[in-house]
């Protein structure tokens, strides 16, 4: 057997073998690690920095060889009259040299990758050295059936078989090479910091609005938490499944058909989006045939295309009509589920929250619904519409036209997402410049005075001035470089779009087409122009959206730490008698709170825990409505152990007024019936009046309807406590959990307050936690609590008799204070 030089069966089983070999082995791959879950990255990495280098350079004399292979028959074609390579060889060396010069892109470039996503060879180093190994293979063979080059043209190719050949030969070495090492710590940290830096890079520019300013630097601490893993593509995507239920109406039928009608419509547009350049050929045929009379119906047919065709035409414009409940659906879902989410979990999680991060991420709950529209109407239809060119122009021109439309999308959408992530970056700084001359300008304006005073007017307008050359210098960079883009844009596609012509012109010259058909081609690739034009903007959106959608998704990640059992009984409230034996309790285990807590609250008694500050009392009254789980020991509510009961039963069971009460923006009457958002006015003015508020609430401007201002801020400390009280009263707990309030209020608002407090307490388990020993003189129990241990019981005459005791030292402590504050006060 004798193989040509130009040999295009070769050529096609050589590229076949690699795509097919390397697509196939990735999603094997992939779905293998799949199942076998993520991997420490530090496992993974035998490739450190420098073999990686020398790789890329391997790989990229490898592509070179392609070029030279290419430059070799078109210089030989157009030297030698009448020879034309062979179709298939010309479309397989571009491919080869596509494939190569995407996997040197996807070594030397994982910047892109999203954050926990591994870096491409890393995860496909398996692949390329398949590739290496059927290059080798390949070239082996041709080498060994291949005739002497008789020319230069032949001479040529030879040497660049056996230039791939040997350094296939080289690639094998250096992985032999470098396999055996173990990995060194340098090299695990290079992966390591690769696998940062792509995840940092992928932050999106500031937003407009302040809550989601303050975001990405917050947001890129805790990322940098968590271990990196090596996850697959499917891993990452599928950790959004958890999200994806609340996109689908499941129940709705209507909402589905509209969603079914909403993908065929996009089929539908595409469909159009061949139907119309192609009719336009039609017209053009028949036009150019003298004497056929005037083409009316093809010409309507044409103008028909064209009013169904893009985003504003009938097709989509009917498309975003239905989409409208679709999205407003998967919205609401969201957004519900995501706050019901975020209030059902544990106390610690509210603790320790950053307030704002959380509300931000939850006001992004769209982000996922964002991201599958962006996916489905805008970035899906403009890679189908190429794919749908590609074949299109296939099977109606010529493989070359599918060509020139791959290799020029190819090109776009890795120059265009490269040059925007660049640009994000610019976005971002500028974004911040603006908010810092904001800043000052504010700044310069709300010290007015101290301007003044100091004469400052010259230096605030200078600081100033900085301060906007500063954000105009980012602004230069941004606007500028969106030119640069979109100039670089305008010339790969200009650069395609000519080659295509001549090509199309050439054939039509030469009679191969008709004019009709290079109108075709012609205006299909002028209108794939326009939505390219906004693939920059349309991927960071889709980054912007993804970014959003993952801190929703660490949210919903984000799990109670006190769960209700499976089996868990509404709790039976018959006395209220509270009991707490033995109960441990650690915020942090290297830190005890509550030690061997032992108490009993009989039913109808007020029991008091007094102590010092940080001894634990707050702490009893969160265990005690399940905030968090004791370590040790039980608490149970008339022998009902709370962990056997359902929560909400539990928290409703109890009713609590805590020390600084906050109000709902809203009305008094409001916050009032809060507490039982079924009761009737009356019911509100009787705890009202129980609680001494009534005749205060009349006295507001607009009595009951009276709003509390943010926080309840309208009112005064008093007033809160004692609508807290209302509230409590008219809840009708049998227990109550009562934090008084530490700051001293005058005689007549204290005498109000504890009035209200023993109206609330009458006749209920009251737990209370005083700061004042003087309110609790008539307890049926104090409880002294130091360090997380109950040190002294007893009432307050009984513990007046201990001589060394806490208490009788603290209530002596105080009585001293109050009586020095009186004199200073009556001086
Ligand atoms: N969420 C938390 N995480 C870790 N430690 C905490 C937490 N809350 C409280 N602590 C610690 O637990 C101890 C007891 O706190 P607790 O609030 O129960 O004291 P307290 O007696 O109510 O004090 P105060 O009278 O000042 O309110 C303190 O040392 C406090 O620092
Ligand atoms: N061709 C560019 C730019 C497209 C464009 O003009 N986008 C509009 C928004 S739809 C814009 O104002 N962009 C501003 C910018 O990118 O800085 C791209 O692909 O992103």
């Amino acid at each position: 057997m004798v193989l040509r030089y130009d040999n295009p069966h070769f050529n096609i089983a050589e590229v076949a073998c690699l795509y097919a070999g390397f697509l196939g082995l990735g999603t094997l791959k992939t779905f293998k690690q799949q199942r076998r879950g993520p991997e420490p990255l530090s496992r993974k990495s035998r490739f450190g920095k420098e073999p990686l280098k020398i790789v890329s350079w391997w790989i990229l004399a490898l592509a070179l060889t392609y070029v030279i292979d290419i430059a070799n028959l078109v210089v030989y074609a157009l030297r030698t009259p009448n020879w034309w390579p062979h179709k298939a060889s010309v479309v397989c060396l571009v491919l080869s040299l596509l494939f190569w010069g995407i996997v040197l892109i996807s070594c030397t470039d994982t910047s892109e990758l999203p954050r926990y996503t591994n870096s491409f060879f890393s995860a496909y180093r398996v692949n390329v050295l398949y590739a290496w190994l059927t290059e080798a293979i390949f070239e082996t063979v041709f080498l060994a059936f291949t005739p002497i080059p008789g020319d230069t043209f032949q001479g040529i190719l030879m040497a660049d078989h056996l230039a791939r050949l040997l350094l296939c030969i080289f690639a094998f070495a250096i992985y032999v090479t470098y396999r055996r090492k173990k990995p060194s710590r340098d090299m695990m940290d290079y992966e390591e910091r690769r696998m940062f830096e792509s995840g940092t890079q992928l932050d999106p520019e500031l937003g407009q609005d302040q809550s989601s300013q303050a975001l990405p630097q917050a947001a890129k601490k805790s990322d940098s938490k968590k271990p990196p893993k090596n996850t697959s593509w499917i891993a990452y995507f599928k950790s959004f499944a958890i999200l994806f239920p609340y996109l689908w109406p499941v129940k709705n039928f209507r909402l589905q058909l509209h969603i079914f009608v909403c993908v065929i419509l996009l089929v539908i547009g595409r469909i159009a989006n061949i139907l119309a350049p192609r009719q336009l050929g039609v017209v053009t045929e028949k036009l150019s045939q003298t004497g056929s009379g005037v083409p009316w119906f093809e010409v309507f047919l044409f103008v028909f295309y064209r009013f169904l065709q893009g985003n504003m035409g009938l097709v989509g414009s009917l498309r975003s009509f239905l989409w409208i409940p679709v999205s407003q659906y998967a919205y609401r879902a969201l957004s519900t589920k995501a706050l019901q989410h975020v209030l059902g979990l544990s106390y610690d999680f509210h603790l320790n929250k950053r307030g704002g991060e959380v509300l931000a991420a939850l006001t992004k709950a769209n982000s996922v619904n964002t991201f599958v529209e962006q996916l489905l109407f805008q970035i899906g239809p403009v890679l189908t519409d190429l794919a749908v060119a590609i074949i299109y122009f296939f099977v109606k021109f010529d493989v070359y036209f599918s060509l020139i439309v791959l290799v020029m999308t190819f090109c776009y959408c890795y120059v265009t997402v490269k040059i925007t992530s660049w640009r994000t970056e610019a976005r971002r700084k500028m974004v911040n410049s603006w908010r810092d001359s904001y800043g000052v300008q504010n700044d310069a304006i709300m010290n007015y005075e101290t301007v003044k005073n100091f004469d400052a007017d010259d230096f605030e307008n200078h600081r100033f001035g900085d301060a906007v050359d500063a954000y105009l210098r980012q602004e230069n960079t941004v606007l500028s470089s969106l030119s640069v883009l979109n100039i670089i844009q305008g010339g790969i596609f200009t650069s395609s779009l000519c080659v295509a012509c001549l090509l199309s012109a050439y054939k039509v010259s030469f009679g191969y087409n008709t004019v009709g058909d290079f109108v075709v081609l012609l205006t299909y690739m002028t209108q794939l122009q326009q939505p390219l034009n906004f693939f920059g903007t349309l991927y960071r959106s889709l980054q912007n959206s993804i970014i959003d959608a993952e801190r929703l998704l660490e949210i919903f990640e984000e799990q109670p730490t006190v769960l209700e059992r499976e089996d868990a009984t509404p709790l039976k409230v018959t006395d209220g008698r509270v009991a707490f034996s033995n109960v441990s309790f650690a915020y942090d285990p290297r830190k005890p709170v509550l030690s061997n807590v032992s108490f009993v609250a009989e039913p109808g008694k007020v029991i008091a825990l007094v102590g010092e500050s940080g001894g634990g009392k707050s702490t009893i009254m969160r265990i005690l409505l399940r905030f968090f789980d004791v370590n040790n020991g039980s608490i149970t509510i008339d022998d009902q152990d709370i962990r056997d009961v359902t929560l909400s039963s539990l928290r409703s069971s109890i009713g609590v007024v805590p020390q600084d009460s906050i109000l709902f923006n809203d009305t008094v009457m409001y916050n009032i019936k809060y507490a039982k958002p079924g009761a009737s006015d009356e019911e509100v003015y009787e705890a009202a009046k129980a609680a001494q508020i009534h005749d205060r609430i009349l006295e507001f401007p607009d009595g009951y309807n009276s709003r509390v201002g943010e926080r309840g801020l309208k009112l005064s400390g008093g007033e809160k406590q004692r609508m807290a009280v209302a509230r409590a009263i008219l809840k009708n707990p049998t227990i109550i959990l009562l934090d008084e309030a530490t700051s001293a209020l005058d005689t007549n608002t204290e005498r109000h307050i504890q009035a209200s407090l023993n109206r609330l307490a009458a006749g209920r388990t009251a737990i209370v936690i005083a700061h004042r020993l003087s309110t609790i003189t008539n307890a049926d129990l104090i409880l002294c609590i130091h360090n997380g241990k109950i040190v002294e019981t007893g009432t307050h005459e009984d513990l007046l008799k201990h001589e060394d005791g806490v208490y009788k030292k603290m209530w002596l402590q105080q009585a001293n204070k109050d009586s020095s504050s009186k004199k200073f006060s009556t001086e």
